[in-house]
């Protein structure tokens, strides 16, 4: 089973994913992207990956000078590769894992690495994927997998959002 979420920022994709992938435990390989405040202003700083096996990054920053830039964030895209491409690696070839990669998003896209294991995941007909990608076309690979054959794609709402932890785990299980 293919599923990708979408939906406006700040909808809870990621708040969503999080509850799935504690209830899937060790059946989820893969990685979401959370945003890191301030503690002291509250403002938002930057971006962090955080994989299924607890590994962490800050990768995107406004404190980041990078010639990657979304809106005021540098984008370390190393520090990205680092963390997240040997787990992705892992689940192409465990094939009882849901991958789970929140979020297929301009941030991530930035990695051609990144962008070429999610189009293999993508192909191989076997394999269980639970994605987000954002509302709008960043990207071609977005739109190609916003099409992709056999695939459910859900767009979370703020009206839809209180039953989807149920409805993504039939679909999953
Ligand atoms: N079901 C929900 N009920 C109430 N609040 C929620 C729910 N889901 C998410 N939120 C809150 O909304 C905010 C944004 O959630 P989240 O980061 O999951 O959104 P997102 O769609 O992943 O955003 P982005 O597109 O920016 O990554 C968080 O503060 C979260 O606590």
């Amino acid at each position: 089973m293919k599923i990708f979420i979408t939906g406006e920022p700040g909808v809870g994709k990621t708040t969503l994913i999080k509850k799935i992938v504690q209830r899937l435990g060790d059946k989820a390989l893969g990685f979401w992207t959370q945003e890191v405040r301030d503690r002291k202003t509250r403002r938002r700083i930057g971006f962090k990956v955080v994989t299924t096996e607890g590994k962490e990054a800050l990768f995107a920053s406004k404190n980041f000078t990078s010639k990657h830039l979304v809106g005021s964030y540098g984008v370390n895209v190393k520090r990205f590769e680092e963390v997240v491409l040997p787990i992705l690696k892992r689940a192409l070839k465990e094939r009882d894992k849901v991958i789970v990669i929140d979020e297929v998003g301009k941030m991530e896209l930035f990695s051609k690495e990144f962008r070429e294991l999610v189009s293999s995941i993508a192909r191989d007909p076997k394999s269980k994927i639970l994605a987000t990608l954002p509302i709008r076309d960043v990207h071609p690979l977005v739109r190609e997998l916003r099409k992709l054959q056999g695939a459910v794609l859900i767009e979370l709402t703020r009206s839809n959002r209180e039953g989807m932890e149920e409805e993504v785990m039939k679909l999953l299980t």
